[in-house]
């Protein structure tokens, strides 16, 4: 191994949260960072950068493709994409862009992440640096204006112009309906994501940043409780030590962050030793509570091609709020402009060449899973177990069932449905409650939103791996910055969150 190059900071992970950190410790120039990215720079790299591409890059070789244990509820083979490259998933996903509501970061300061309330997330929220904006006139077609106009008639709830001008400051939204908005720059299709938002700028212009791209983090120094640096593989294969004056922070992502620290020795005791990892602190949260939105699907025909204008194929989204006690929606949709096939073609469905989806969703699915390691070896993928529809009350399966008729109700609205030839999946023939939560469950699919599993909580919650401060609990000099400390899912797609956290944590590291 050979010597080690010291930095005051090493950031593990050039994604959403980690580009946004970099950005912010390096604004001071007597500050070092080194970001060790285990993707390739996104740089003048047109197929990531073209937000409409986001599909061709799943699956792919920038995507590290996480495979679920089987899930006898669920659906057993979902993929779940993770981005490998600068940006990470903000690089590879759709950048729609929603703030979280404020019963949502209630409910985090509840669960004991103190000075993670409403009123100071938005406030980091409103410096996101990313050209977030509602899909722009251009890119609005007309089978998407017909789905909003009857989905407003169907359900009732309002049309909306602009979602997060009723979030920033307002706390949130019972329900609506309209186009999104979405982090891109409407002139050029391209992406504005965390790393052309707050890496592309300052790349060769601050020589206190170093981004070492292509380079794995395999495991954490830890020299008695303290993290002093991390091991790396370079591209060429050869193995050093990046070690950290300051910190080590943490940003791989949900899966990525906890498996470094179980490959590190850092997690629950039975477990490491089961696989032959030596233990170096015992810390039973590290891969538990593993959050995430899941999905279903529901797919017409549509009597001819879809209009062509898009930002990237699915550019509207509907909210229901079934239970009226809560102030937040609790059923969301996107639609999908095209034949997202893959689950509904593995059940025996036809693909037809034109076609629209709606996805309802679970904006706080009550399913709780977890992830651990089958292996010492670095290179071997964790298992993951969302355990999706496992929760008691059957809550997860009832709201897809909802969302399947709901959609059924908006296609049989003008003028929506002069567009549709036929419901391909699951199709007309398959109605009753029973039926329409097996299919729902075996169709289901992820909006690729896991976190949780490093989650923060008080000082003294043992199941807690990050305290308010970010802080790996009993250890020195090791935070974790990304979607991995949720301590509660935020009901709407997360990005947002994620940016203000990395947001925060500089603001909490710079304060020691
Ligand atoms: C296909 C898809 C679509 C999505 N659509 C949306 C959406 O439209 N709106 C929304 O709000 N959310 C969306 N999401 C979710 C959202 O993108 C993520 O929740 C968020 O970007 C996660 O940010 P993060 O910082 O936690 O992790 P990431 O952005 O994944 O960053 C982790 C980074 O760490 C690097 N890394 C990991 N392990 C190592 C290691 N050991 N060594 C070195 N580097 C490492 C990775 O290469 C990656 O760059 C989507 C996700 C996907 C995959």
């Amino acid at each position: 191994m050979s010597a080690a190059e010291t930095f005051d900071y090493v950031i593990v992970g050039g994604g959403t949260a980690g580009s946004v950190l970099a950005n912010r410790l390096t604004e001071d120039p007597g500050t070092t960072v080194c970001v060790i990215e285990g993707g390739p720079s996104d740089v003048g790299l047109e197929r990531v950068l073209r937000l409409r591409n986001w599909l061709d890059l799943l699956g792919g070789d920038l995507d590290y493709d996480y495979p679920t244990v089987e899930q006898p509820r669920g659906n057993s083979h979902i993929r779940h994409s993770r981005a490998r490259v600068l940006g990470g998933c903000s690089s590879h996903n759709t950048l729609i862009s929603f703030r979280p509501f404020a019963r949502d970061l209630d409910e985090w300061v509840a669960a004991g992440a103190a000075g993670w309330d409403n009123a100071t997330v938005q406030s980091y929220a409103d410096r996101i640096r990313c050209n977030i904006v509602p899909v722009a006139p251009k890119d609005r077609n007309d089978l998407v204006k017909d789905w909003i106009t009857a989905s407003a008639k169907a359900t009732g709830v309002p049309i909306v112009e602009d979602f997060n001008a009723l979030t920033s400051h307002g706390g949130g939204f019972h329900d609506g309906v309209g186009f999104l908005s979405v982090a891109y720059d409407p002139y050029s299709g391209h992406r504005s994501s965390a790393s052309v938002a707050y890496l592309h700028p300052v790349i060769g212009r601050r020589a206190n940043l170093t981004l070492l791209t292509e380079t794995w983090a395999g495991r954490l120094v830890l020299t008695g409780d303290r993290a002093t640096g991390v091991e790396v593989r370079t591209p060429s294969g050869e193995r050093k030590v990046v070690a950290a004056e300051r910190e080590v922070v943490l940003c791989a992502g949900a899966i990525d962050t906890p498996r470094l620290l179980l490959h590190s020795g850092i997690g629950p005791a039975a477990d490491l030793r089961a696989v032959g990892v030596g233990v170096r602190h015992d810390l039973p949260g590290v891969g538990e509570h593993l959050l995430d939105h899941p999905e279903s699907i529901i797919m017409w025909e549509t009597h001819g091609p879809v209009p062509e204008n898009t930002v990237m194929d699915s550019d509207a989204a509907l909210f229901v709020r079934r239970d009226t006690r809560d102030p937040r929606p609790d059923l969301m949709f996107h639609i999908y402009q095209i034949p997202f096939a893959d689950n509904t073609a593995r059940l025996g469905y036809d693909v037809p060449e034109h076609a629209i989806c709606m996805t309802p969703n679970i904006p706080r699915s009550r399913s709780r899973g977890r992830l651990w390691l089958t292996s010492s070896d670095p290179a071997v993928k964790p298992a993951l177990d969302f355990r999706y529809f496992t929760d008691p009350d059957g809550y997860d399966a009832r709201t897809i069932v909802d969302g399947l008729k709901i959609a059924r109700e908006i296609a049989a609205t003008e003028p929506f449905r002069s567009w549709l030839k036929r419901e391909v999946a699951p199709g007309p023939a398959v109605t009753g409650d029973e039926a329409l939560s097996e299919y729902g469950r075996r169709a289901a699919h992820t909006v690729y939103h896991p976190a949780g599993t490093c989650k923060m909580g008080a000082a003294d919650d043992p199941t807690a791996v990050v305290d308010p401060e970010l802080r790996v609990r009993g250890l020195r000099g090791l935070r974790v910055a990304d979607a991995s400390v949720f301590p509660t899912m935020p009901s709407p797609n997360p990005m947002v969150t994620v940016l203000a956290i990395g947001e925060r944590a500089a603001d909490l590291i710079r304060a020691g």
